[in-house]
């Protein structure tokens, strides 16, 4: 079996969990208050900008050419590509500052750069891989269920969901596999366990929105 088909296994029950979400579902029908979608793409806005420096460490510390340039491209659509998204909602929100990291946003951002920076490159691969892999699951979860007419959420769906996304994912996948692949027992194992902390925070980071989890 594939590392990322065991870490996937690993992660299922939290993966489930988030489809159950009221965050998800009201992405899904449309009905998720604006006052949270407003607050999660502030949030999100920031956390790219630092996910984006992440993998650009990634890149700068892949073994093979190949995966630097194509870590280095990852970065430069988080930066750029996804951020254009959260612009265009900005625009609808009439948000004109991002405001600043709150507790769930800041410990999954620390949590990327301070592996990305600090530990064996594979595991920082893995740990990057459930922001690819749960956000594509998630969005042709969405697009399976049946459409809803003026969804204000339809442009995240289509985004996620959609071809290019699909093809970063299966790359980073395909990374990591080939890295697994040729690594230690004892760096595999690290690999599962930095990909499953960072699809437990993935579960928080949705959660903090809809509770506006602000800190104290
Ligand atoms: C928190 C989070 N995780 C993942 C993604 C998709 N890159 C995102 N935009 N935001």
């Amino acid at each position: 079996m594939k590392w990322s088909e065991q870490a996937w296994q690993q992660i299922t029950p939290v993966y489930q969990s988030i489809l159950s979400m009221p965050f998800i579902t009201g992405l899904t029908n449309g009905t998720l208050e604006r006052e949270k979608f407003r607050f999660y793409m502030m949030q999100d806005s920031g956390y790219l900008d630092h996910f984006g420096r992440a993998l650009a460490l990634i890149g700068a510390r892949a073994t093979h050419i190949g995966d630097a340039l194509t870590f280095m491209r990852f970065a430069e659509n988080a930066i750029l590509v996804e951020n254009s998204l959260h612009e265009s909602y900005f625009v609808d929100f009439g948000v004109t500052q991002k405001g600043p990291l709150q507790p769930a946003c800041h410990h999954y951002v620390h949590f990327l750069k301070s592996t990305a920076a600090l530990e064996a490159v594979e595991v920082a691969m893995a740990a990057v891989l459930p922001c690819f892999w749960i956000y594509k699951a998630v969005g042709d979860y969405i697009l399976q269920q049946p459409h809803v007419a003026a969804n204000p959420y339809q442009r995240w769906i289509d985004t996620y969901g959609g071809e290019d996304f699909g093809l970063a994912v299966q790359q980073a996948i395909s990374i990591c596999d080939r890295m697994a692949a040729q690594t230690t027992d004892a760096i595999r194992q690290a690999m599962t366990h930095a990909f499953v902390t960072a699809s437990r925070l993935e579960y928080d980071f949705w959660d903090a929105a809809y509770t506006l989890r602000t800190w104290p």
